[in-house]
């Protein structure tokens, strides 16, 4: 019941109804272990049995699925171990236990037919795992690399926007529930080697090599390297980085100068990116957020729904085919294109005449249009002049309205463009 935890709880509520019509059963929560059970929580316990010994829980209690989220070495590989053998399928965010005991327990789980789901241990909500084992599963992969440390990222990225200290950036981290129990795994590269060994198994078929990861850490990055790189044109990022070699691989993990002006660079604060080399796909980039309570629950989640709907279904039928069980589909009213919401570029030729600019804007005012940005072209050899201009976000059916008025202006030629502007941001 820790910063992951209390999200997967907090997540299993909010998203209730649609677990259920996703797995065709409810997914409850009846049973928590804690070390602290005064400690205030933000997440509600009511109607949850709670255990002050993880591994009695799972010894004892009458559950079907073991979510870990203790982390560390000890009580954790002790749980995950107990949940194997009493046949009960684990879910955990547990990167450091598996990068570095994942080939024994894997071999336990595989020996008790148990299914060890682990999502959430690299890249936090991004779904790598599950992209790289099964949907790249048609590739030789060539090699797996990104930015896999949210903590690393979200300091180098305050660092060298805000100026700001690495010590201050890293206690922000930690209050924001990015970082290890010990900071030093973060920091130090570790984790992210735990999760490059964790993605160079599944990419390249081989066992666990988490001792073989060159690992140098952002500890000794200073705000003048990071300024010096900035006037070179490139950024500082931790990158972790696993290739193959013709019958050999290298894995490694360490601060690394990128230009300024690709993907990666541009991946800042808690985000993570992994840029995958498939033999048949070509590069393949996923991103999203690395690391935070939120975030990792909802891979946490996505794994106990995959193996719930394992339990529950027949094993031809076990993830449906569109997502939701059969008979929980729900039709949805779409809204008309009309009504959808959008900014629109436009593009009109207009006779080179006085007056036109503020007919044109005169007619977007009266349609409570704003511009974002406006450009008038003069004419070229006796053609007609150009305006082109960006508006805010309006209901379609309100600039169609203003377009149609605009086009009976006598000034206004034939052959307009009219383009829908999206900003992903
Ligand atoms: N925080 C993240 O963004 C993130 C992302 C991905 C994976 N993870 C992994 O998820 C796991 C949990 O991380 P977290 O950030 O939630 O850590 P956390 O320290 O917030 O939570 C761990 C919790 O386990 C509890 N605990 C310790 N010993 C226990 C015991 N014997 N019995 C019951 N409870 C015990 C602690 O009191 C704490 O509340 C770790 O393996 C971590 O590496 C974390
Ligand atoms: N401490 C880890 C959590 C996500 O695995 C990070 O900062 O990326
Ligand atoms: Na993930």
């Amino acid at each position: 019941m820790g910063t992951v935890g209390q999200g997967v709880l907090r997540l299993l509520g909010h998203n209730a109804e649609e677990i259920t019509r996703r797995v065709g059963t409810s997914v409850v929560v009846t049973d928590v272990a804690v070390r602290d059970p005064a400690r205030a929580r933000d997440c509600d316990l009511s109607g949850i049995r709670v255990w002050d010994d993880a591994v009695r829980l799972v010894r004892e209690a009458d559950v079907d699925v073991v979510v870990e989220l203790i982390g560390g070495k000890t009580v954790a590989r002790e749980v995950i171990l107990a949940a194997i053998a009493r046949g009960k399928p684990v879910v955990t965010a547990n990167k450091a236990l598996l990068a570095e005991d994942g080939n024994a327990i894997f071999e336990a789980a595989r020996m008790a037919g148990v299914v060890v789901a682990f999502e959430a241990a690299v890249a936090g909500g991004i779904p790598i795992i599950k992209a790289i084992r099964e949907g790249l599963a048609g590739n030789v992969i060539a090699s797996v690399a990104g930015i896999i440390n949210g903590t690393c990222n979200y300091i180098l990225t305050q660092m060298a926007e805000k100026g700001e200290s690495f010590e201050d950036a890293l206690a922000t981290a930690q209050r924001l529930g990015y970082a290890e129990a010990d900071p030093h795994f973060d920091v130090g590269g570790i984790d992210a080697a735990h999760k490059l060994a964790i993605l160079a198994a599944i990419a390249f078929g081989m066992p666990l090599a988490y001792g073989e990861v060159a690992v140098e850490g952002i500890t000794h990055v200073t705000p003048e390297d990071i300024k010096i790189a900035q006037v070179f044109g490139y950024r500082i990022k931790l990158l972790a980085i696993a290739k193959r070699h013709g019958a050999a691989v290298e894995l490694r993990v360490h601060p690394t100068l990128i230009p300024d002006d690709t993907v990666l660079a541009k991946v800042d604060g808690v985000l993570n990116a992994v840029v995958v080399h498939g033999n048949a796909v070509g590069q393949v980039g996923f991103y999203g957020r690395g690391a935070g309570g939120d975030a990792t629950a909802s891979a946490v989640v996505a794994d106990v729904i995959d193996v719930a709907r394992a339990l529950v279904t027949d094993s031809r039928h076990v993830v449906p085919a569109l997502a939701f069980q059969p008979d929980a589909l729900r039709p949805l009213p779409v809204l008309p294109i009309r009504a959808v919401e959008s900014a629109f570029y436009l593009r009109l030729r207009v006779a080179d005449e006085p007056g036109v600019l503020s007919q044109l804007t005169a007619i977007l005012a009266a349609h409570d249009i704003s511009i974002e940005a406006i450009l008038q072209r003069e004419p070229r050899g006796g053609d007609d002049a150009t305006v082109a201009l960006i508006t805010s976000v309006i209901p379609e059916h309100r600039f169609d309205d203003a377009l149609a008025e605009m086009q009976r202006l006598p000034f206004v030629r034939a052959g307009s463009a009219r383009f829908r502007v999206e900003k992903f941001d």
